[in-house]
């Protein structure tokens, strides 16, 4: 199973901040962008390197860049976009992939309604995010659609991870490495994640319909 479970102290601070049942919009936000631009630090550590030869103050210098393979990031609408701004703050110039897929709330299965990809996806290194895999399925949808359009190499960040998920992506797509924040206790009787973050999407875009 391919799958890192984070644990630097910062990200372990700030996904304890999220879990606060009583957390503002604008605090959980900011937080799913600075978690995503620390998962995307640790995602992208074992990228490949090649020196060249630039011209520095003191004359020739060598210098490193990133070698070879573009990068696109992989928004999972509509939570995903919630990291998004953070995983850009690091990889400015990647392009942004998005993939609209929402789960059926009864039968758990997930439904793509949206698919926008970048151009040359076979040649690119692709960093799927969402902040949440619960029973796997809708990031298992964002797989298989991936790899339909060629892509070769895939990541996952995810901020918070069931283990049930991870099983699940795993079995279907052992390739794919995933990062997370946490891997939780499990799914509760509605496959959501426990202890998890309740409905990020509706944390995120502030749509969370009040209890009567
Ligand atoms: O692993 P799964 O069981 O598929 O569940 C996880 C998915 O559910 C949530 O999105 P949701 O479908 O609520 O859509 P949203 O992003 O539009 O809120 C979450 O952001 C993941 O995409
Ligand atoms: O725990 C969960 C499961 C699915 N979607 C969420 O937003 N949270
Ligand atoms: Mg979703």
């Amino acid at each position: 199973m391919s799958a890192h479970e984070i644990r630097h102290p910062l990200i372990r601070h700030k996904l304890g901040l999220m879990r606060r049942a009583d957390i503002s919009t604008k605090n959980f936000r900011e937080l799913a962008q600075e978690l995503g631009t620390l998962l995307t630090y640790e995602a992208t550590k074992d990228l490949r390197l090649e020196t060249h030869v630039i011209e520095g103050w003191n004359g020739a210098v060598e210098v490193e860049k990133i070698a070879g393979k573009k990068i696109t990031v992989v928004p999972i609408l509509r939570a995903g976009i919630g990291m998004l701004e953070g995983v850009l703050s690091l990889i400015p110039g990647a392009k942004v992939s998005a993939v609209g897929v929402v789960r059926n709330e009864d039968t758990l299965a997930a439904h793509t309604y949206l698919e926008k990809l970048a151009p040359d996806m076979p040649a690119r290194l692709s960093l799927i995010i969402d902040p949440m895999l619960a029973t796997g399925n809708s990031m298992i949808a964002t797989i298989d659609l991936l790899k339909k359009a060629g892509c070769k190499e895939i990541r996952a960040m995810v901020l918070v991870a069931a283990p049930e998920g991870i099983a699940a992506v795993s079995a279907a797509h052992p390739d794919v490495a995933i990062y997370t924040a946490s891997i939780d206790q499990g799914l509760d009787s509605n496959s959501y994640i426990v202890p998890g973050l309740g409905d990020a999407g509706d944390k995120i875009f502030g749509t969370k319909q009040k209890e009567s």
